[in-house]
């Protein structure tokens, strides 16, 4: 791996007496790709709640370009260049596609790039006009991550980024993340494994809050025991 930009070390979670995580470590490169996979309740959730700094863990440390975010909180981590997308789309519904990257844009460096440039990253300059409220469930999605993308971050963090979409808007949507690969880090909690499939990334398999496997996605899919606790599942 290059150098680590993100760094989380003995990662552990507890609620009351449940240990959500336990002694998890994990490691993503600048530029690099990588997807966090698990069954439900595996903890995926938790730790990109951790990463993000909503949630301050019981044991270990989260090192940013070297420097302790642990528990920091959402927006002084988001400050430093980490930029999270929600599961549920956050879009102004009133405005239009492009008036909310303008508002995205706001306040970014005129390095940044342009909203026309944005839309047809996300592949939204048909519907630039359009109403971000009238837009289909996997455009809003693709909106929001051009939002995220508007402000420049040095890493890019997604919560289930193809909940609910159809097979075609989540193979568009790993398309889009493979255009961005190389230009920032980006982190994509997933459900969908023929999502991550085509991403083939670095992928950390959870399970019961512990990590189970981690390496390249060939390798993951490939592996017994991986493929019996969740892989086989599906
Ligand atoms: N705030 C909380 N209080 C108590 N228990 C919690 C809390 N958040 C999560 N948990 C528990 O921690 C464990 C891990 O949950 P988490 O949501 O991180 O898993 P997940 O892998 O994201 O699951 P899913 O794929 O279903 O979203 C689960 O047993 C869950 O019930």
């Amino acid at each position: 791996m290059s150098q680590a930009l993100l760094k989380a070390s003995g990662i552990g979670v507890r609620f009351g007496g449940l240990k959500a995580l336990d002694g998890i470590d994990y490691a993503v490169g600048e530029r690099e790709l990588s997807c966090i996979i698990g069954p439900n309740g595996a903890g995926k959730s938790t730790f990109l709640n951790v990463l993000t700094g909503t949630l301050r863990p019981s044991q270990g440390s989260v090192l940013f370009a070297g420097t302790s975010i642990t528990g920091l909180g959402l927006n002084r981590i988001a400050r430093l260049g980490v930029a999270r997308k929600f599961q549920i789309p956050s879009v102004f519904p009133s405005l239009s596609v492009e008036e909310n990257l303008d508002v995205a844009r706001w306040g970014t460096a005129s390095a940044a790039r342009s909203t026309k440039e944005l839309l047809e990253l996300v592949q939204l300059d048909r519907v630039a006009g359009k109403l971000a409220g009238e837009l289909a469930h996997g455009q809003k999605q693709w909106l929001e991550i051009g939002m995220a993308i508007a402000i420049g971050p040095k890493l890019l963090l997604l919560d289930e980024p193809t909940a609910g979409m159809t097979p075609q808007e989540t193979l568009a949507t790993a398309e889009l993340l493979l255009r961005l690969k190389g230009e920032f880090s980006i982190v994509a909690v997933e459900h969908d494994i023929r999502f991550v499939r085509a991403l083939d990334c670095e992928t950390l398999v959870l399970h019961q809050g512990r990590k189970l496997r981690s390496g390249p996605f060939r390798e993951i899919e490939a592996d017994e025991t991986v493929r019996n606790v969740y892989l086989g599942r599906r």
